[in-house]
């Protein structure tokens, strides 16, 4: 221990201290004593812990990391967003811009959409509160969930951190710790947060891409959360409609599976939707994701980024019930050149092109995967077992035989361009909320039911058949968006116009 005593001192400062001990009647360098005490104390405190830490860690404490990439990732923050941090205020967060429905009831309910449609606004100006969220980015929280405590720890470790913030695009980590001989209650707790990700996105469905993580590794990413379609706002022939929905729902029933399983087979289904553009198969697909609460994987073949075994990979790592969709799968100009020599692939390529005419030749292959890899994805022994397959295709003729057998596409469903009933039926779907007053802004006249059907006749009696693509006659239509009787008026010269193209 220090005393003053001992210490040389100049003779400026032993005054001072001199100066200190009579007036407060204490000797200052008892004070430094104390305080090399106490960081003493709080350093052999701090290595206690650590040891004692590191002893907890190998016996009693259960951690669980949770990747990225994972679902759960996304659904453990909302759940300690929703349920934790709520209520507590962060100096540290991370900002996000929102696109969510809410911000669009905002903007109907505000006095704006009072406004009449022919007035240009200008939406600078609209003073509307930015759907910005404010999120916690770091940091680590204890709390307590059915009797344990649980310890939160969401860092993102930056490979060099450059300046006084942290990089965003460090590798985030997010792990999960508690004083338990098992993990049961992290498993809990995350099957709770799971449940809360399904409620809250119950009548939305997600659409999952492929992206390159921190680490360039290429991992499924929900890239959108979106009202499910209705099944009913697709225009497709009943009995083809009732066919694939009774199939689906069969396929997903739990006997099913238990079924599948008896009799040897793998438990997968695949459907075909083929067609011209814009006739309906994407929307089509989406509105079967929405009626049975499936999310869709929507891979690309054309992807130049993808090798064919992270094509595979990916395939085996959707979920166990989801919708695969595979678009477009002729432009990726795979044949059976992949599966057989050079001379018979020669062979099959032009006895492929004669029948199907001269005028459709079968393109090189444009893609990185090859067929061999895509029906290795498809039903080799890693594929993921529940799944839905939606394959999509404008050009029937250009799909390999191998490709759509059955086992692969059990139900195939051709998109014609659209008879006179389904452009009625588009009508009346366009303008159904104008019927219903719902809708409708100032100074626009509600339209009758009767009245509307009427105009529906006309419509698509002026319209050829199987001439346009629905997505065509929609693009009209959305000119007069509520003016069903000048979309009739008008659409004889649409039609005159579109031909003379
Ligand atoms: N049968 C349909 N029923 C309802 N809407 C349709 C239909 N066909 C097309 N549409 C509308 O047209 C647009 C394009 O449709 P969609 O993307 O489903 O067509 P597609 O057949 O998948 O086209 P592509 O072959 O070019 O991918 C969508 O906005 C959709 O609402």
């Amino acid at each position: 221990m220090f005393s003053s005593a001992h210490l040389p001192m100049s003779g400026e400062f032993h005054a001072f201290l001199a100066l200190v001990r009579t007036t407060l009647n204490l000797d200052p360098l008892a004070f430094v004593n104390f305080g090399l005490i106490v960081i003493g104390l709080i350093a052999s405190l701090r290595s206690a812990g650590n040891i004692i830490h590191s002893y907890a860690e190998k016996t009693c404490l259960s951690t669980v990391h949770v990747e990225e990439d994972d679902p759960l990732y996304y659904n453990v923050i909302r759940w300690m967003n929703d349920h934790v941090f709520r209520h507590r205020n962060f100096l540290s967060v991370l900002a996000q811009t929102t696109n969510n429905p809410d911000s669009v009831n905002a903007l109907i309910q505000s006095p704006l959409s009072k406004l009449d449609s022919d007035r240009l606004i200008s939406y600078r100006e609209v003073d509307d509160k930015p759907s910005i969220e404010l999120k916690p980015f770091h940091g680590s929280r204890l709390f307590r969930f059915k009797r344990t405590w649980i310890l939160f720890d969401h860092a993102t470790k930056s490979p060099e951190v450059t300046g006084r913030f942290p990089s965003v695009e460090g590798k985030p980590k997010l792990t999960l710790q508690c004083l338990s001989f098992s993990l049961s209650p992290i498993t809990k707790f995350l099957e709770e947060v799971h449940a809360y990700g399904c409620k809250v996105s119950v009548s939305s469905t997600t659409v999952y891409r492929t992206r390159h993580n921190s680490r360039d590794i290429v991992r499924w990413s929900s890239v959108a959360s979106r009202p499910s379609r209705d099944i009913s706002t697709i225009i497709l022939d009943k009995h083809k409609k009732q066919t694939i929905l009774r199939d689906v729902n069969e396929y997903l029933h739990p006997h099913t599976r238990q079924w599948y399983a008896n009799h040897g087979i793998p438990y997968r289904r695949g459907y075909l939707f083929s067609g011209p553009p814009g006739t309906g198969k994407t929307s089509l697909a989406s509105a079967i994701a929405g009626v049975f609460g499936l999310d869709i994987y929507v891979l690309n073949l054309l992807d130049p980024t993808m090798t064919e075994p992270q094509f595979i990979r990916l395939f085996s790592e959707v979920p166990t019930r989801c919708v695969v969709l595979l678009e477009d799968v002729d432009a990726a100009g795979l044949s059976r050149c992949d599966l057989v020599p050079s001379q018979d692939c020669t062979q099959s390529k032009s006895a492929a092109q004669f029948t199907m005419g001269a005028a459709r030749a079968t393109p090189a292959s444009t893609s990185a995967i090859s067929l061999s890899g895509l029906l290795n994805a498809i039903d080799g022994v890693s594929s993921h077992e529940g799944r839905i397959l939606i394959m999509t295709t404008n050009v029937l003729q250009r799909l390999d035989r191998a490709l759509i057998r059955p086992g692969r596409v059990d139900i195939h469903i051709r998109f014609e361009l659209p008879s006179q009933e389904e452009l009625r039926n588009l009508f009346l779907s366009i303008y159904s909320d104008v019927s219903q007053n719902t809708a409708a802004p100032t100074g626009k006249e509600n339209v009758q039911p009767e009245r509307l059907d009427e105009l529906a006749r006309h419509f698509s009696g002026r319209l050829p058949e199987g001439r346009f693509s629905l997505a065509e006659v929609q693009g009209f239509l959305l000119r007069y968006k509520r003016q069903p009787d000048e979309a009739c008026d008008n659409v004889s010269s649409w039609v005159k116009e579109m031909e003379n193209n």
